[in-house]
C-alpha cells in the first residue's frame, strides 16, 4: 500500500514570521489525522498549505502519486471538486447562503457532471437524511437553519461527491457542547462508513480523541510530537503536549 497523501519539508513564512516549518508526514487511505496546538501554533497555515489554499515557500505535497504544488490551477480546482473536500469552521464559508439546502448539495453533484434533475434531488434528499436534516427542509435556505444544521449541511455538500480526502478546520468550533457531541458522532460514522482519509485541525482534544487515528502536535509552527492518538494523549512525551493534555484535564 502507498500513502494517499505525503508531505515533506513543508514551510510557510509570513515575512520573518514562521507560519509552519519542517512539516512532514504520510497519510494512509482511510486514516484520520488530527492536528492540535494552541492558538498561533500554525495549524490553519498548515491546513491551508495542504489544501492548496496557500502556496508554501518550501516543501513537497504528493497526493495519490501526483505533485500537488506542480499542478496548474485548473488541475488543482478539479482535484478540490472531486477527490478532496474542505469543511470550514464557519459553515457560511462553505455554503452558498442564497441557495436552498437541496441546491447546496445538488450543485456539487452538477459540478462533477450530474445532469438529471430527478436523480440530483433524490441524492440530495438522501444526503440531507444522512446528516439528520428533515427532507421537508430541502427547499429552505441555510440562513433559516441553526448553526448545527448549517454545519451538517456543509458536511453533506462536501461528502456527496464521494471525496477520498477531507480537510476539516475546527469542524465543531463555535457550536454548543451538546450540538458538538452529536455532530462528532455523525462525522465519525460518516468517515468510518465511507472509509475517508481526513486531516482535522482543532484545538479541542476531545475532537481528536473521538475522530483521529493519529495526532500531530504543533507549537511555534513546528511539529513537536506525533503518534497514535491514544498514545500521545495518554502518555505525552513532549513537555508542551504534557501541558496541553494536563490543561484540558484541569478544566
Ligand atoms: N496572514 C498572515 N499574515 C501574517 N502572519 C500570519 C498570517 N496568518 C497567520 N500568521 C502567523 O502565523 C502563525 C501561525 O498562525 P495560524 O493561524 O496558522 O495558527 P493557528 O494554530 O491556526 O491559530 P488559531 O487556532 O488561532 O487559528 C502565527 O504567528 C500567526 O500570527
Amino acid at each position: 500500500m502507498t500513502p494517499l497523501f505525503s508531505v515533506r519539508g513543508l514551510e510557510k513564512r509570513y515575512g520573518a514570521r514562521i507560519g509552519c516549518t519542517g512539516i512532514g508526514f504520510d497519510l494512509w487511505p482511510g486514516e484520520v489525522m488530527g492536528i492540535v496546538g494552541e492558538s498561533g501554533s500554525g495549524k490553519s497555515t498548515l491546513l491551508s498549505c495542504l489544501a492548496g489554499h496557500l502556496p508554501p515557500d518550501r516543501g513537497e505535497v504528493i497526493y495519490d502519486g501526483r505533485d500537488v504544488l506542480a499542478m496548474s490551477e485548473p488541475e488543482r480546482r478539479m482535484l478540490a471538486r472531486t477527490d478532496w473536500a474542505f469543511v470550514h469552521q464557519n459553515p457560511r464559508d462553505g455554503l452558498r447562503m442564497a441557495v436552498s439546502a437541496g441546491g447546496n448539495v445538488g450543485e456539487r453533484l452538477m459540478a462533477v457532471g450530474a445532469r438529471h434533475y430527478g436523480d440530483i434531488r433524490e441524492t440530495a434528499t438522501d444526503w440531507l437524511g444522512r446528516v439528520e436534516i428533515a427532507s421537508d427542509r430541502i427547499d429552505d435556505r441555510p440562513s433559516a437553519f441553526s448553526g448545527g444544521m448549517q454545519q451538517r449541511l456543509q458536511i453533506a455538500r462536501n461528502l456527496v461527491t464521494g471525496p477520498r480526502l477531507v480537510f476539516m478546520d475546527e469542524p465543531t468550533g463555535g457550536l454548543d457542547v451538546s450540538v458538538q457531541a452529536r455532530l462528532l458522532d455523525l462525522l465519525r460514522g460518516l468517515v468510518r462508513r465511507m472509509g475517508l482519509s481526513a486531516i482535522i485541525v482543532t484545538h479541542d482534544l476531545a475532537v481528536v480523541r473521538l475522530l483521529a487515528d493519529r495526532l500531530m502536535v504543533m507549537k511555534g509552527g513546528e511539529c513537536v510530537e506525533t503518534g497514535l492518538t491514544d498514545q500521545v494523549l495518554d502518555d505525552p512525551q513532549h513537555a508542551y503536549t504534557q501541558l496541553l493534555v494536563s490543561s484540558v484535564l484541569q478544566v
